[in-house]
């Protein structure tokens, strides 16, 4: 069988005076090593792309994280400076994809920012400045020029008893990364809790009763896929949820 199609989010960047819509390598090689499938950037082009055509061709969406953030007016508050940067062009073309995918039964595997925009494109809020709030931990990336220390493993996460997460990785509790200063507020229509850090920060999602695989986590598996046992199995689970799915659009 050919190899699944999987559309990774992209990033408006100005480089050199142009826009660039980008993804980084990290998520790029989890896809082609980790699901075993390949990865095709989807530009944020917004309204102008027509995404159903976009989705029927492919097996799979993977949601990016980003040091954006998805912006408040989206789930009914007041965008500022201190809360920013935004990336309007992500927002008008990721939250509409992942709503999208999810209705089709297309899988999704998203992270951080990407679950962040499927929450609110289900309907939910985020909790913006989570380390400034009352009981909640510091979430954010160590202060490091080495991407290795940024990423490093930083708390546990408590997984939610018969959630889709722990057929993936078990039921045990892990140690993940954390890389972001916005959290899950209120949940989105069909949104269920699969795994809490132990601030109550929410750190994995699903839908409930979803035509298809869709798992969301605040963490990045992408980053230790090659040698961390979790990050493994749940790019794994994905690269068999798309291949599933192939076999099905394509009728083999
Ligand atoms: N901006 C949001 C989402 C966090 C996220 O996706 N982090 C990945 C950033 C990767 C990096 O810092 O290099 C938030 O802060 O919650």
């Amino acid at each position: 069988m050919t190899k699944p199609l999987v559309l990774v989010t992209a990033d408006v960047k100005t480089i050199e005076g142009y826009n660039w819509h980008a993804a980084t390598s990290t998520y790029l090689q989890a896809v082609l090593k980790g699901s075993d499938a390949i990865p095709m950037i989807l530009p944020s082009l917004g309204a102008d792309l027509d995404l159903d055509a976009a989705l029927d061709q492919v097996d799979g969406v993977l949601a990016t994280g980003s040091r954006s953030n998805v912006n408040p007016e989206l789930y009914g508050e007041v965008p500022t400076e201190e809360n920013g940067p935004y990336d309007p062009s992500r927002d008008s073309t990721t939250l509409p994809l992942l709503k999208r995918a999810v209705e089709r039964g297309i899988p999704v595997f998203a992270i951080c920012r990407g679950m962040q925009e499927l929450n609110v494109a289900l309907g939910g809020t985020l909790l913006t400045e989570i380390q400034s709030l009352e009981g909640r931990a510091d979430h954010r990336a160590p202060t490091s020029e080495r991407q290795d220390e940024r990423f490093r493993i930083a708390h546990p996460v408590e997984v939610a008893e018969g959630s889709c997460l722990a057929t993936v990785v078990g039921s045990e509790p892990f140690e993940v990364n954390s890389l972001h200063r916005q959290a899950v507020g209120r949940l989105g229509n069909g949104m269920i809790t699969e795994a809490e850090a132990e601030d109550g920060t929410i750190e994995a999602a699903s839908v409930k009763d979803s035509a298809g695989y869709v798992l969301a986590t605040q963490w990045h598996p992408e980053y230790w896929v090659s040698t961390d046992g979790p990050s493994k199995k749940l790019f794994a689970a994905f690269g068999d949820a798309v291949r599933a799915y192939r076999v099905k659009r394509l009728g083999l």
